[in-house]
């Protein structure tokens, strides 16, 4: 099989990867433009990249941290991508609290919440679509992205930047961003690590396409970011 790219050998050069790639890009888009607006990846697999990132030297106070998508619980709960990010990094290191744009969860309804948190993403960016500096996006076994779950009515969400999307199979709300917020993005970077994405990420690289089973078909990452165990 021919990947559009080479995976890493293992997970740590990987990692070891994504973290000096994330700082140098930090620090050039910094350096031409004051500022770097980051959406961010939950779920697992990033957690170890954000570690790394606390250990590193970056301009903290002219970096911007959004949530690409977040569960609906409380900012303290395990599930939480929020708190994720905040166990590995943000407690870590010294980031104006103004910098932290976390998805306000405790509203009074999920739409709501959603409502608010594209209200923050429309006061920091002003055109038609967020022009991200740096998009980072898991996907799950089952080919999500973001929250972008199979057969959600998200999928189809044309206008608005970021919703809260029905999963059925959790019987529960996500939040996410949508396709047109994530396709205005310069630079989109892919991370998918182990062996359970095997067959998802078989289906979205070679299968028929069918993005309303496999959502991450419809992502055109600028790179990827795979190690050995998820091609197989
Ligand atoms: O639910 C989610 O799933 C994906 C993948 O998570 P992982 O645990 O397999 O890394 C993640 O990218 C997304 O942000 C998250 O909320």
């Amino acid at each position: 099989m021919q990947y559009p790219f080479e995976p890493f050998a293992d997970t740590a050069l990987l990692q070891q990867a994504v973290t000096d790639s994330f700082c140098q890009l930090a620090e050039q888009t910094v350096a031409k433009n004051g500022v770097f607006r980051v959406s961010l990846s939950g779920g697992s697999t990033p957690r170890r990249v954000y570690e790394m990132l606390s250990q590193r030297e970056l301009p903290w106070d002219r970096i911007h941290w959004f949530w690409g998508d977040e569960r609906n619980v409380p900012h303290d709960h395990d599930d939480s991508n929020f708190r994720m990010v905040h166990t590995a990094l943000l407690s870590k290191v010294d980031i104006p609290p103004q910098n932290i744009h976390a998805v306000p969860v405790d509203v009074e309804s999920p739409a709501k919440a959603a409502e608010q948190y594209e209200q923050t993403l429309r006061q920091h960016f002003h055109g038609p679509v967020p022009d991200w500096d740096l998009v980072l996006l898991g996907m799950g076994d089952d080919a999500h992205t973001a929250s972008l779950f199979p057969d959600t009515l998200g999928l189809g969400e044309q206008k608005r930047w970021f919703i809260e999307n029905w999963v059925p199979k959790f019987d529960a709300f996500r939040y996410t961003m949508t396709y047109p917020a994530i396709e205005s993005a310069r630079n989109t970077w892919f991370i998918i690590t182990g062996e359970a994405k095997q067959d998802a990420l078989k289906q979205v690289l070679f299968g028929a396409e069918d993005p309303a089973r496999y959502p991450s078909q419809r992502i055109r990452p600028t790179r990827w970011f795979v190690d050995a165990a998820a091609c197989g």
